[in-house]
């Protein structure tokens, strides 16, 4: 139940405050004695030496819950709650009532005097080092609206207000300047210098956010080396209104979907892979500015949607890739309408914000409770949640509250919540370790989407700089105009001007034909890899057929080195190794297998050189796109220098819109790809799933031939499992039967109507006359075999094919019919 101290990350940035104190089930060992503190702050007893080791996979959790209370708003307010100063893990609360201010107890409690720094230290700093450990791990922030949640994951100075979609305003603004932030380093409140480097130190105002992320940072430059290769990537999502949008690349909404492992992944969400702690401070930034804020009565910079950041971090070792990731949730504040006095727009806002907090709630509560099944399929919020609080990961929960006495209800709301939450118990998984063949399927998967929204965001990057440079480069080229205009006309000579005029016309005609250039190479490029993607999964296709077809001749499959490059060449000597044991008796399945492993290897040959020619395609082509845009941006260069203002605006609008278009179309693209991709990534699934079922179908078939030919008696386990696989039948029958009988027939009699039975009425086990030679019997568990002991229809070895047999509807309904008028039962 509790985490297991030890050494932990040690990054120097954040060495544990010397007044802190846990709960003692909670990060660290502690004793429970304290240094005072009071004030609010924390207190503590923790040595500064204790740090703090990743969980043992498999132990159990308990969801880590802290509680922080902001300061009041006006001095003049009176307080309804209060941090205990000497047991820093609970806390006072008034209710109003008569009765004594009630303690409630958490793993840790946040005073408001708490800094930023404590908070990080006691519960985000040791999921950062469970998450370089190949641990996934979750952030969120709870709390009423204007109860500290943005205040504490991002921090006082990335707070825009902006308008939400379809408004009219549209630049994000801080809420302290009223301006808007526009670097790294303002964001961590650092001066800016031209050309600085954004230091790595995290400011004492700073969030949790930007915190993690250089903590993540510095572990990484401390690590780096011949043995251990870091890759970060990044994608941060709202849910406003129940939709999906993505931070990084604002567009339009985006889809949640589930894998068949339950797994949820939003379709086209740009995951930024990057370098620099600089670039993901900035991305955070853009992320922010994009998010739906709104000034209400409540809170002038309202979050009016849920913000999910997740920070990957893949640990590339020579036997392995360790992934771990960070999910950071900051939600938008549960409101009640009356308080807020929100009306129209803000009011269904505020209703999507409830509902999706209610459906939290009550997932919370049947984790608490320890519910078998919780409905996460409410709402995105806690479909995205899901794998955060349902144990597949380490999970903190920061509860927010204001002391006022005046929002009293809301803090005791989020106390009652916090209190529940505290009840979650989780089973940690073992720490993700992806195969390097598993981490390079990942990357193939991922590839199409990923390599059309680094697209994307290029060319929006490109519409970003031209736009720019409309704005910061007019007074060059209105100075232009201005020499221009000074010059006298009868300084120029007639041909002397219509040479100028030619000039900027070629100029003007190169410019616009770089950027056509630009896009036929970009498209170029998009071609190349859509084959790539469909080559790939020809050749994956045909290595299934040769695995399947050496496996069926009892050969381990002998997959070709992928950097073989003499070609076809060994190829060709396998296909003549694998099918020269065939060779004497070339005949029935053998033959078969033998010219379809010589034609999937053929295939296969082709594939690989088609392969080698589109990387090559691709790599030259790059190499072109990244000249044609030096070329591009030459040119444009030269332009202030010659045009006037008007004409330079005109032709950077038009290039500006040019990019915006083929932005658009890319996105859609992108998006049309991904869906293919899905479906023949499925189709191939269903490939495999189809054929390992057959094979199963055959092991069995076999290990029934063998019971019954040694007239073995049947073990419990077996027996229960042909009975589990009978009601499998069932089951999947029952549904359709639901279907049709759909017109009101009653549910019970229809379920024992077709349940089959497994076993004779004295549950013994089968008799092998029972079935041999037979149709399948009712009271045998296995399918037929014949007098040689083979099964009758190899269709159908698995077991009955259960809807033929049945009684059709129209039969139930009738012998319902009668058993009714009858007053007995069939039974
Ligand atoms: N710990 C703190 N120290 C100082 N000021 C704080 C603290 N927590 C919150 N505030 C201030 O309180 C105000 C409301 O905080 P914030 O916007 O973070 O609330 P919120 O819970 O995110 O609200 P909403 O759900 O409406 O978005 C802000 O002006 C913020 O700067």
């Amino acid at each position: 139940m509790s985490r297991t101290p030890g050494t932990g990350l040690q990054t120097g940035t954040n060495p544990r405050p010397n007044n802190v104190t846990l709960a003692s089930r909670g990060l660290a060992s502690s004793s429970n004695s304290n240094n005072g503190g009071g004030g609010g702050r924390l207190t503590t007893s923790v040595p500064p030496s204790a740090n703090i080791l990743p969980s043992a996979a498999g132990t159990e959790e308990r969801l880590m819950v802290t509680v922080r209370i902001r300061p009041l708003s006006d001095s003049s307010e009176t307080n309804c709650i209060q941090a205990l100063p000497n047991r820093s893990c609970s806390l006072l609360f008034d209710d109003g009532t008569r009765n004594k201010p009630k303690k409630y107890n958490y793993d840790c409690v946040f005073g408001e005097a708490s800094t930023q720094d404590e908070v990080y230290t006691v519960a985000v700093a040791p999921l950062v080092h469970d998450v370089l450990n190949g641990y996934n791990a979750a952030v969120f922030a709870y709390g009423a609206t204007g109860s500290g949640k943005t205040h504490t994951m991002l921090g006082p100075h990335v707070r825009p207000v902006r308008a939400t979609p379809g408004t009219n305003s549209s630049h994000a603004t801080t809420a302290q300047t009223g301006e808007t932030p526009t670097s790294p380093s303002e964001a961590m409140n650092i001066p800016e210098q031209s050309g600085a480097v954004v230091p790595s130190m995290v400011q004492p105002s700073s969030g949790l956010m930007i915190r993690a992320v250089a903590d993540i940072f510095d572990y990484i430059d401390q690590h780096t080396g011949e043995e251990a290769k870091f890759r970060i990537s990044l994608s941060y999502l709202e849910i406003y209104n129940e939709l999906i949008r993505d931070l990084l690349n604002p567009g339009g909404p985006l889809e949640l979907r589930e894998d068949n492992r339950g797994n949820q992944s939003v379709a086209g969400l740009s995951e930024v892979s990057t370098a620099s702690r600089a670039e993901v401070i900035q991305l955070l930034l853009k992320g922010n500015k994009a998010r739906t804020v709104e000034p209400t009565a409540a809170n002038q910079t309202s979050s009016r949607s849920h913000a999910l950041l997740s920070i990957t971090v893949q640990n590339l070792t020579p036997t392995g890739t360790k992934q771990g990731r960070l999910f950071m949730t900051d939600l938008a504040g549960s409101e009640r309408a009356r308080k807020t006095k929100n009306r129209g727009k803000r009011l269904q806002e505020g209703a999507h914000i409830n509902r999706s907090l209610l459906a939290l709630g009550n997932c919370i509560n049947a984790l608490a409770g320890g519910a078998r099944y919780v409905n996460f399929r409410d709402s995105k919020l806690t479909r995205l949640l899901k794998e955060a609080l349902s144990g597949r990961c380490k999970t903190v929960m920061i509860a927010h509250v204001s002391p006022e006495t005046r929002h009293r209800d809301e803090t005791k709301n989020t106390l009652v919540y916090a209190d529940r939450a505290n009840h979650i118990t989780t089973r940690l998984q073992e720490p993700t370790i992806l195969e390097v063949e598993e981490a390079a399927a990942a990357a193939r998967e991922a590839f199409p989407v990923a390599h059309y929204q680094s697209l994307v965001a290029e060319l929006r990057d490109e519409v970003g700089r031209l736009k720019m440079k409309m704005m910061t480069e007019r007074p060059r080229s209105g100075a232009a105009l201005q020499r221009q205009q000074q010059q006298k006309p009868e300084d120029q000579s007639p041909t002397e001007e219509q040479i100028k005029k030619a000039e900027l016309k070629f100029l003007r005609e190169q410019i616009v034909q770089t950027f056509k250039q630009q896009m036929k190479l970009r498209r170029r490029l998009l071609e190349a890899d859509s084959h790539l993607l469909g080559l790939e999964l020809d050749a994956e296709r045909q290595h299934m057929v040769i695995s399947h077809w050496q496996s069926r001749q009892g050969k381990l499959y002998d997959r070709l080195d992928e950097d073989d490059d003499e070609g076809m060449t060994p190829w060709r000597t396998r296909i003549g190794n694998t099918c020269k044991s065939f060779l004497p008796l070339p005949t029935g399945s053998d033959s078969e297998g033998c010219s379809a492993l010589r034609s999937a290897w053929s295939e296969l040959a082709s594939i690989e050189k088609e392969v080698k020619r589109y990387r090559q395609i691709r790599t030259t082509t790059e190499h072109e796109l990244e000249e044609c845009r030096k070329k591009g941006v030459t040119l444009e260069d030269e332009l202030p220098e010659r045009i006037s203002s008007d004409e330079e605006r005109e032709l950077l609008s038009l290039l500006c819109r040019v990019h915006e278009l083929e932005a658009d179309k890319v996105s859609l693209q992108a998006e049309r790809m991904a869906r293919q991709a899905e479906l023949r990534r499925r189709d191939l699934q269903l490939l495999r799933a189809e054929r390992q079922r057959r094979l199963c179908e055959d092991i069995i078939s076999t290990q029934r031939r063998i019971i019954e030919e040694g007239k073995v008696e049947m073990p419990e386990d077996l027996r229960e499992l042909y009975a589990l696989y009978q009601q499998e039948i069932h089951a999947s029958t029952y549904n359709s039967g639901m279907n049709t009988a759909a017109g009101g027939f009653p549910r019970d009699a229809l379920y024992d109507a077709k349940l089959p039975p497994i076993f004779g009425q004295d549950r013994s086990i089968y008799s092998a006359s029972s079935s041999s030679g037979s149709e399948w019997s009712a009271t045998s568990p296995l399918p037929p075999v014949d007098s040689e002991g083979n099964v009758v229809n190899p269709d159908r070895a698995m077991g009955p094919p259960v809807g033929p047999r049945l009684p059709s509807i129209t039969r139930l309904r009738n012998n319902y019919g009668s058993a009714q008028s009858s007053g007995s039962s069939d039974e």
